[in-house]
């Protein structure tokens, strides 16, 4: 069994090439689930973890049938029933520089000794929350347990949050282990939950529950952890029953004044897409191709 909450039936494995994380895909609707798949460590991340998540969420990114992705946990720990989404990089191979690959990480894979060199030290989690913040499609981060650290910041970057009622805690350890999560872990923190509340999040280091992680404005909905996948899935089936560029539009314009100028890039390449489908588009192509002026007086001004 993948995970308790998840039902079975309603999902067919992607790979079974991934060690850390599970990636699966709805055989009735246009979702995924990729998982956390480490619950005996609360679902903490190595540097093998981060390969393969963002593996699958790239995957995930670029399939035309996929409108939306779940981001979980799988649980309980066969240890001691303990649940987690994520306790953020795995601090039993952190190192000088970073985390590394050690033992039975298998991601490493690479012969170049320059890229290995390179590999030494890891906090590639950073690329993986840039993924999930401008991939086309909404994220959710469906939290059975803790959600901690660097686990924290993964939920904070997705686009909803949803957390199991019982058994979901919001913490940040970052400061007691020497760690800061200067970027979305804080700062887009704060957009959600006031200034004082993010300082006090990563100052204080206090547990939050779910229903008071709804309070803060930091996580959607608290949901009796028994339904909390199916919720999930259900909202997943709402979103990705609409129209698919209204969707990715409206993902981009809210992230557009928060991102500066990679946000306005992001924002406008998809307009230019949707300009390049018109007529008027077509019209300057082929005047260029046809070596001739473009006409586009048919074209009005619109206003
Ligand atoms: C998560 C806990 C609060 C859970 O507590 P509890 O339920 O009592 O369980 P435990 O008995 O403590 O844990 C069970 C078992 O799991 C192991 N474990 C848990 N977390 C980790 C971990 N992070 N690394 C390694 N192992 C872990 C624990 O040792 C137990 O194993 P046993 O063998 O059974 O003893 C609690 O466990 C806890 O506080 N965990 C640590 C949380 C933490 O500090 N995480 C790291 C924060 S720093 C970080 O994530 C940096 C990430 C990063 O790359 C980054 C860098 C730069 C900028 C941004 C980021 C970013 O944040 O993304």
């Amino acid at each position: 069994m993948t995970s308790e909450l998840m039902d079975s039936d309603r999902w067919e494995q992607v790979t079974d090439e991934f060690h850390d994380v599970t990636y699966h895909r709805a055989t009735d609707a246009p979702v995924v689930r990729i998982a956390f798949d480490r619950p005996e460590v609360r679902n903490a991340f190595r540097p093998g973890t981060v390969d393969e998540l963002y593996a699958a969420l790239d995957h995930a990114r670029k399939q035309a049938v996929v409108g939306c992705v779940l981001l979980t946990g799988n649980g309980p720990s066969p240890k001691d029933g303990g649940w987690a989404f994520c306790a953020g990089g795995d601090q039993s191979v952190r190192g000088g520089s970073g985390y590394e690959y050690r033992d039975d990480d298998e991601a490493d894979e690479s012969d170049d000794p320059l890229v290995r060199e390179a590999k030494a030290g890891r906090l590639h989690i950073l690329e993986v929350q840039r993924l999930i913040r401008f991939m086309p499609k909404p994220v959710i981060a469906v939290v059975p347990g803790w959600a901690v650290g660097g686990g924290h910041s993964l939920h904070v970057v997705c686009d909803l949050t949803l957390a199991s009622e019982e058994h979901a805690k919001f913490l940040q350890t970052d400061p007691d282990v020497a760690s800061f999560d200067g970027g979305f872990g804080s700062a887009y923190l704060a957009k959600q939950v006031g200034q004082k509340k993010a300082r006090e999040v990563f100052f204080r280091g206090k547990t939050y529950s779910a229903a008071e992680a709804v309070e803060m404005g930091m996580a959607n909905e608290a949901i009796p952890h028994g339904d909390l996948e199916d919720v999930a899935f259900e909202w997943a089936e709402e979103i990705t029953a609409k129209s698919p560029t209204a969707i990715r539009m409206l993902k981009y314009a809210f992230n557009l004044t928060d991102d500066g100028l990679v946000g306005q890039q992001v924002f406008a390449g998809e307009a230019t897409r949707l300009a390049y489908m018109t007529d008027e588009a077509a019209e300057g192509r082929d005047a260029f191709l046809e070596k001739r002026e473009p006409n586009f007086s048919e074209f009005p001004w619109h206003y």
